[in-house]
């Protein structure tokens, strides 16, 4: 057997989620029967302090001797070692933290939502593309083992036949902090961009990329209440019309109210309906109900898959194969698709008047 292809990463900030991806990478791939590619960390960055980064390192379980530690993003993009750099900022320094990365020459994978707006991505794609690099939006959902085996059910087996709707949503009930970047316009702060992108992706994933659809671009109409603290937005519903295929789906978000437990996703299609529970940012199973001769919905099956850590390897090794394969896009999470959503977001998010300050909607000169 060949030796597994091993991809370096570089973290480029040390807060919340970096310390879950970063642990994530050091999980043992034959836990998810994973052979062909495996991580090494090799460096951290924090904007603060390099003994923060040294910190983080230490907490996340990194070997010390192995690793470099950085008291600035500019000294971690130019670290000859890295193979990419996973970007885990504020959602308003995104679009400036990974241009860094990729006119050093790195690959990146950045955290949802990819950029502010569609113009600050579709700069990040054209650069990334004019230098051959490796370009990718973690929306790490895109890579569960579940996922894969309902698009496989929905797409291929065709189980509930011609689809109608699907519902999905992501809400959960944060507690209002003007300061917390959920709630600053200043870091790309509101629901639809932190929580509401889950739910938009389950609406690509099974109505944007079924067979029948196309790729063809739904249609958008888009809803929000802003919230009296800050001004971003706190409940925002999205209607799209997939002309197509004869679907509608309605993807719904907020940062009041949780998710109700059992139907956050949900797929009613002429033979049943597929739904999946709350957490549909980290999904772990599916529930199947199929109709009877008569019509009536029969006993729901469930199909359960585990997550053996928090479930972030799986875009890591999606990254891991394409450099490998000499690849600069993920076949599951395409710069295509990330643009859409993004545009998704821009139509909802300016229909009702909702700009964040021009500091963080702009696009450099060059764009
Ligand atoms: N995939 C998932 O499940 C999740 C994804 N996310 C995404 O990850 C990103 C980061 O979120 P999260 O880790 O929760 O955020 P945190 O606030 O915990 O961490 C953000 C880090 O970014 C760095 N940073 C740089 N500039 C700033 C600034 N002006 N203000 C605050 N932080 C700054 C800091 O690190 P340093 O000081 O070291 O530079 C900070 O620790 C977001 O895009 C979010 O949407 C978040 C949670 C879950
Ligand atoms: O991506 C995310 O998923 C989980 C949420 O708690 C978090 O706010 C969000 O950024």
């Amino acid at each position: 057997m060949s030796s597994p292809f091993t991809c370096k990463w570089g973290i480029l900030a040390t807060g919340g989620i970096a310390a879950t991806f970063t642990k994530d990478l050091l999980v043992d791939p034959s836990t998810r029967n994973v052979s062909d590619v495996s991580h090494q960390v090799v460096a951290a960055a924090s904007s603060t302090s390099a003994e923060r980064a040294r910190h983080f390192l230490a907490d996340v379980g990194a070997d010390p001797a192995r690793c470099r530690a950085y008291g600035s993003y500019e000294e971690l993009v130019r670290d000859p070692e890295i193979d990419i750099i996973y970007v885990a900022t504020p959602h308003s320094h995104h679009y400036e933290n990974t241009l860094l990365c990729l006119e050093a020459g790195k690959n990146v994978c950045c955290e949802k939502p990819f950029t502010i707006n569609a113009k600050q991505a579709a700069h990040l794609a054209k650069v990334a593309r004019q230098r051959g690099l490796f370009l990718m939006e973690a929306v790490w959902i895109r890579f569960f083992p579940v996922v894969v085996e309902i698009q496989r059910l929905l797409h291929h087996d065709r189980v509930l036949g011609k689809i109608h709707r699907v519902f999905s949503d992501l809400s959960i009930a944060f507690k209002p902090d003007p300061n917390h970047r959920l709630f600053n316009p200043d870091l790309g702060g509101g629901a639809l961009l932190d929580l509401g992108i889950y739910a938009l992706t389950w609406q690509m994933l099974v109505l944007y990329q079924h067979p029948d659809n196309a790729r063809a671009q739904p249609r958008v109409h888009g809803s929000i209440v802003k919230t009296p603290l800050t001004g971003v937005d706190e409940l925002t519903t999205v209607a799209l019309n997939f002309d197509q295929m004869g679907a509608q789906g309605i993807a719904t978000t907020n940062m009041t109210v949780k998710s109700s437990p059992h139907y956050v996703v949900l797929v009613q299609g002429e033979k049943g309906e597929l739904s999946v529970p709350f957490p549909t940012y980290r999904p772990e199973s599916y529930t199947l109900r199929l109709r009877d001769a008569e019509g009536e919905l029969g006993e729901p099956q469930t199909k359960t898959f585990p997550i053996p850590g928090h479930g972030m390897f799986w875009e890591a090794d999606a990254c891991a194969r394409a450099l490998r394969d000499g690849k600069n896009e993920a076949d599951r999470c395409t710069l295509d698709e990330s643009l859409l959503t993004m545009a998704i977001m821009d139509e909802v998010r300016y229909s009702n008047d909702f700009r964040y300050p021009d500091s963080i909607e702009s696009v450099r000169d060059d764009a």
